[in-house]
This record gives structure tokens, C-alpha cells and sequence, in this order.
């Protein structure tokens, strides 16, 4: 017989991880919620066969006050990085870079507390949503702002520091991908201060970008880079008048 998989544990985690996410930012769904996030945190950790899910989410509940805290101070770096945006309740409302961070700081919670599986499934969620991948495992740091998101890619044991902003179709990734290397440091490390732009691909466990530089667009980056530096990437662009509407 075949081995069967409980998939529609995925409807179960999208409505958990939307419904966390309320509790997260309103008081009153807080309250609302409550009941509902435990026993489905319960049931979908019994299902997974992981044990311990009570004293888990114990665990888990006591990160709450201190991942928000940090969720406002993401907020504020969108406020203050953005020009685009009106007022703070825009960025809880409204900001897919925002909502992405905000799963991504719940599911990191569970990666730490050791919890297989579930905190994919919720960083899958907000990937299907907002076109950003950020895995449970990378280490980001206060005041991350992403603006735009979409194709983002943040790979397991990337590490970023605080006051980092990327834009869309970022990717920290691996420099080679294999087997062989799961357990170790294969996405790189960005330090303090420093902003990346569209599409600028840095691949390597080893690769460090130094604290505030800036990675322009296009950028493909396998080498460190030193502080303060500004990385761009020169193009050949022509630009000549069409002969009788021909190229
Ligand atoms: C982001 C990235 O490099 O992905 C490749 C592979 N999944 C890995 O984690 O190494």
C-alpha cells in the first residue's frame, strides 16, 4: 500500500497562520482567536506525530509580546524607508513585504523551538500570497524592510543584520546546491545597514556583505564585500532614433 499524507493539513495551517497573524495586531482578535490557535496548534502537531505540542505552545505563546515588538519597529523602518506610504496603519494593512515579515518572525519562532514542518508550511503560505520566500531558518534582524517583495528568495541559514532593506526579486542563496551541504552555512551573511536592490542575486555561505553598502540592481554578486562600498552592474544600453520605423 502506499504511504498516504495528511495534505490537507494545508487548508488547516493557512487558516491557523491568517488567524495568528490577526491575534497578532488586534486585541480583540486576540481574545476572539485564542481558543481556536491552541487547539488547531495541538491538533495539527498531533497529526505531524510531534510531541510535546502543549508545552510548545507555551513556549511559543511566551515569544509573542517580543516578536511583535520587533513587528513594529519592521513597521516603522516601511514608514520611514517608503515614500510611497501614507501612515503606519498602511503598512499593517496593506504592505505584502510587511505581511511576509511577519510570518517569517512567527514560523522563525517555531524553527528555533524545533518544530519540523509546521514553520515551512507557514512561510509556503505567505509565498503562495506575496511571491517572497523567506525560510524559517534565516536570522534577520530588528527593522527589515522589503519593498515590493515579489521574488524574493532568503535561503535557510542566510543571516541579516538590522536596518537592512531589499527589494524585489532579491535572491541570498546558495553558491552550489547539494545534498551534501544541508547542516551548513550556505546563504550569506548582509550586515547592518545594508540595501539591496532589484534583483541582485549573492550566493555563498562565506560571502559577507560589509555593513552599510549598498548592491545596486543586477548585481551577481559570489565574492565579500567590503563596508561602505557601492556594487553596480554596467550594461550597454543604445538608444537611436527608428529608421523609417524599422529597428
Ligand atoms: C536559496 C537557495 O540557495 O536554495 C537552494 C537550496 N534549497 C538550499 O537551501 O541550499
Amino acid at each position: 500500500m502506499k504511504k498516504s499524507y495528511n495534505v490537507c493539513l494545508k487548508d488547516t495551517v493557512k487558516t491557523f497562520t491568517k488567524r495568528l497573524f490577526y491575534a497578532l495586531f488586534d486585541e480583540e482578535q486576540e481574545v476572539t482567536h485564542a481558543e481556536y490557535l491552541e487547539k488547531t496548534f495541538l491538533k495539527t502537531l498531533s497529526k505531524l506525530s510531534i510531541e510535546d505540542g502543549a508545552g510548545t505552545w507555551k513556549r511559543f505563546k511566551e515569544n509573542l509580546p517580543d516578536i511583535r515588538r520587533q513587528l513594529d519597529l519592521d513597521a516603522k523602518a516601511f514608514e520611514n524607508n517608503d515614500p510611497a506610504s501614507y501612515n503606519l496603519e498602511e503598512i499593517y494593512l496593506a504592505y505584502p513585504g510587511f505581511h511576509a515579515i511577519s510570518i517569517y518572525r512567527l514560523s522563525h519562532a517555531l524553527y528555533k523551538l524545533n518544530v519540523p514542518i509546521l514553520p515551512r508550511m507557514m512561510s509556503e503560505y505567505i509565498h503562495g500570497i506575496t511571491g517572497i520566500d523567506i525560510h524559517p531558518g534565516a536570522t534577520i534582524e530588528e527593522s527589515f524592510y522589503i519593498d515590493h517583495g515579489t521574488g524574493i528568495v532568503i535561503g535557510e541559514s542566510s543571516i541579516i543584520g538590522k536596518n537592512v532593506k531589499i527589494y524585489q526579486g532579491v535572491t541570498l542563496g546558495g553558491i552550489q546546491v547539494s545534498k551534501s551541504l544541508a547542516s551548513t552555512k550556505r546563504h550569506p551573511t548582509i550586515e547592518d545597514n545594508v540595501c539591496i536592490y532589484a534583483n541582485a542575486t549573492i550566493l555563498g555561505g562565506d560571502i559577507v556583505i560589509g555593513a552599510n553598502s549598498i548592491i545596486g540592481a543586477n548585481v551577481w554578486i559570489t565574492q565579500s564585500v567590503p563596508e561602505n562600498s557601492l556594487v553596480t552592474y554596467q550594461t550597454e544600453i543604445k538608444i537611436r532614433p527608428k529608421k523609417n520605423g524599422i529597428r
